[in-house]
């Protein structure tokens, strides 16, 4: 098996700014998962389905009920009339802080929660930071702050009578309690906060898992989608809408052949044609389709897709136009506007030139643009597809190589267009260029440097 930095052809060293969140360059974002659901509906055992499923995988469990407030002695005295199922009785900016530390891959000493005593006790737990970090309880969708850390959120939904009963079983073996007060506090607090607090925390869930623990292939599609996050790079955590192609050797190579300084113009161009036909079909991947279904010469049903008709590319000009003989030979006849756009550094960008087709806003658009680097020519192009009525939902933008700058600005400002690219790299220099980069395509693929 490669590598994970090799199977996702990205660069370790990702640096950005505040906003994106990472402070520690050299630690890969962790991918963070919420586990919500009423009480007892299986959350626990879920997530531990989940982790020992991601056997050789860096996880850790974060339980939200660690971070229940301490009950004082008045409260102890009234712990009847307490209720430990509103959002007060946690302690939230707590877990916040530690969450963050987590996802900044830090340390962190978690306190332990004693359900007989209702109280804190010691010893913490001292958690590392991990690839994976999960967080369950029952409120962990109910605040927005908590609910904004996580890359997949999932809701545990359970019959409430199924619920009641395994809530009766394991709090008179496990919490000390008997029938009596189990009833009384579900009755008088845990229902009406679950219908309260709960419930609606549901509508932000990506996944909701009926029948919890006997959920098998819930949990193995669960488990599977984390195991293809993790071999992302660590922006397409964030952005769903970014797709690298998958990295194999021959891919490696060819990125080799191109970045290095020595390479001739001729094998530059020749490898970045086998390159840009690489993402040129992987682009069109994302094309819908139609269902067909066609004769063979034997005589047999073949059930297959029509290609989507409805496209044209557009090239920002003049690195763009490198791309066009690849979409040609891919789609034959193929419209191919062209966009100029000039500018230096890292502001304003001005449209120059455009010819683009009059139907444009009718048609799939594959924008094509070997390097995205600051985002500010893309962005501008994609604003001119805007303005002439072509969705966003319908632009695909096609290009080598991506730093993460260009796709922090462009998928914050776009999040639904879809960039299909073959690497990521770590940055941008003081010059705005892509570091380590490739130097000036056009220059080289053109032969003008
Ligand atoms: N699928 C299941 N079948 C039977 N018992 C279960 C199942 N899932 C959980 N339980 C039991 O129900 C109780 C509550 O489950 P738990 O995972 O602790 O729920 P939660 O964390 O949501 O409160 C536990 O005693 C657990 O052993
Ligand atoms: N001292 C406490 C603290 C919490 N509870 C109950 O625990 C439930 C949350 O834990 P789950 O594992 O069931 O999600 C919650 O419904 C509280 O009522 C308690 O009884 N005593
Ligand atoms: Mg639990």
């Amino acid at each position: 098996m490669e590598p994970a930095a090799l199977r996702s052809g990205f660069n370790d060293h990702i640096s950005v700014d505040s906003n994106g969140g990472f402070d520690c360059p050299k630690n890969k974002q962790p991918f963070i998962i919420g586990v919500a659901g009423g009480t007892a509906s299986g959350k626990t055992t879920v997530c531990n389905q989940i982790i020992s499923q991601l056997h050789d995988q860096r996880v850790v469990l974060v339980n939200q009920d660690s971070f229940y407030r301490s009950l004082n002695d008045d409260q102890l005295v009234n712990v009847h009339e307490y209720n430990f199922d509103h959002p007060a009785a946690f302690n939230t900016e707590l877990l916040l802080s530690c969450m963050e530390k987590l996802r900044r891959g830090h340390p962190v000493n978690i306190p332990s929660y004693d359900f007989k005593s209702h109280k804190s006790i010691e010893p913490s737990r001292l958690v590392n930071p991990a690839d994976v970090i999960i967080l369950e309880g029952i409120l962990v969708l109910h605040d927005f702050h908590v609910r904004n850390l996580m890359n997949m959120k999932i809701f545990v939904d359970i019959d409430s009578d199924v619920r009641l009963a395994r809530r009766i079983q394991r709090d008179t073996v496990e919490r000390g309690r008997n029938i009596q007060n189990v009833l009384d506090q579900y009755s008088r607090f845990v229902k009406p906060s679950f219908e309260e607090f709960i419930l609606p925390s549901k509508k932000f869930a990506d996944i909701i898992i009926p029948r919890g623990g006997d959920n098998d292939v819930a949990i193995d599609l669960i488990v599977q989608h984390i195991l293809t996050k993790l071999g992302q790079h660590d922006l397409c955590k964030i952005y769903p809408n970014i797709n690298v192609i998958f990295s194999t050797f021959q891919i490696r190579g060819m990125h080799t052949l191109v970045r290095d300084v020595k390479t001739t113009k001729h094998d530059f161009v020749f490898y970045s044609d086998r390159l840009i036909r690489l993402v040129v079909e992987h682009g069109l991947g994302h094309l819908p389709f139609t269902e067909k279904q066609i004769i063979t010469p034997t005589g047999s049903v073949y059930s297959g897709v029509v290609f989507c008709k409805r496209l044209c590319g557009v090239s920002v000009i003049r690195s763009g136009e490198s791309m066009e003989n690849a979409l040609r030979a891919c789609c034959k006849g193929i419209k191919i506007g062209k966009i100029l756009i000039h500018g230096d550094g890292k502001n304003g960008r001005q449209l120059i030139y455009e010819k683009l087709p009059a139907d444009i806003s009718s048609r799939h658009v594959l924008l094509l643009d070997p390097v995205l680097a600051s985002g500010n020519s893309a962005i501008k192009a994609i604003s001119l597809l805007l303005s002439k009525g072509v969705p966003e939902t319908s632009i695909i933008f096609l290009n080598l190589i991506s730093a993460p700058e260009g796709i922090h600005a462009v998928c914050r400002k776009f999040p639904k267009l879809k960039i299909v690219t073959s690497e990521i790299d770590s940055s941008l220099d003081k010059n705005y260029g892509v570091i380590p980069g490739m130097g000036e395509f056009g220059d080289r693929y053109f032969g003008t440097d």
